[in-house]
């Protein structure tokens, strides 16, 4: 089977510090990873790079065989760390605006996620809390039939009860060929529709693993082993 995420000796350097120092990693479809690492470990960094945001300085990094960029785009829905959103628009106007410049953007289930999460279509983005213009954030991104999902820190400030339904959201809501990378520092939520974990550490892979393999030979979960292996 064709990876859907490729990187073979990845570098990234900015002008003050090298974020990534030789990354190998290869990413099968049909998988939702965890990208974690402690903070200033790259992850966000590596997910620019898979988005085609950001250049490599070295090595080479592959979405389904192409270099990030005019080919990648319609294949990865990017979700970035921060609210991008015009505040100005509606959940309802920024649902249209995806649907206008996506073609695999799927409006009804856009707009049936933002009922069961309780969201106003018709409320102005500036008047929602943090938390709310995540789920709408969220939900634009997974109604896309991407093959290639990236997920920066996708439910910071979402409520712990919201959470759970995000998840499953998350889970269920995509198709079954596609790979979702999810980077967070919430491990113990989200651990529970992990199938993989990467663990990044100064810019490099420390550890590639499925979430069974760590439980059955480090006999813990995903967060606890993370605590072991980053403790200050
Ligand atoms: N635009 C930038 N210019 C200069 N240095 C940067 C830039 N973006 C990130 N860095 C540096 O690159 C390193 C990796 O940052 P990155 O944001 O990828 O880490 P991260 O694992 O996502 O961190 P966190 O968990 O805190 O979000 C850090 O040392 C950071 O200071």
């Amino acid at each position: 089977m064709e990876p859907i995420l490729e990187c073979r000796q990845l570098f990234k350097d900015y002008t003050s510090c090298r974020a990534l120092a030789g990354v190998d990693l290869t990413l099968y479809r049909g998988r939702i990873v965890g990208l974690l690492g402690p903070n200033s470990s790259g992850k966000t960094t590596l997910i620019k790079l898979a988005a085609g945001l950001l250049a490599p300085t070295a090595g080479q990094i592959l979405v389904a065989g192409h270099v990030p960029g005019p080919e990648t785009k319609s294949l990865v829905s990017y979700l970035p760390e921060r609210t991008y959103l015009p505040d100005w628009m509606t959940a309802r106007q920024v649902i249209c605006f995806f649907a206008d410049f996506y073609a695999d953007f799927d409006s009804a289930a856009a707009f049936d996620m933002l009922q069961r999460l309780g969201v106003r279509p018709d409320a102005k983005l500036k008047t929602l809390s943090k938390g709310t213009k995540e789920k709408v954030q969220l939900i634009l991104v997974m109604s896309r039939r991407a093959q290639l999902y990236l997920l920066d820190e996708p439910i910071g400030g979402v409520d712990p009860a919201a959470r759970d339904y995000i998840l499953s959201t998350i889970l269920t809501n995509y198709s079954p060929d596609a790979t979702v990378l999810i980077s967070t520092h919430l491990i113990g939520d989200i651990e529970k529709i992990l199938d993989q974990v990467v663990f990044l550490r100064g810019g490099q892979v420390d550890l590639c693993a499925t979430v069974d393999e760590i439980r059955a030979e480090r006999g813990c979960s995903v967060d606890a082993f993370f605590r072991e292996v980053f403790k200050c």
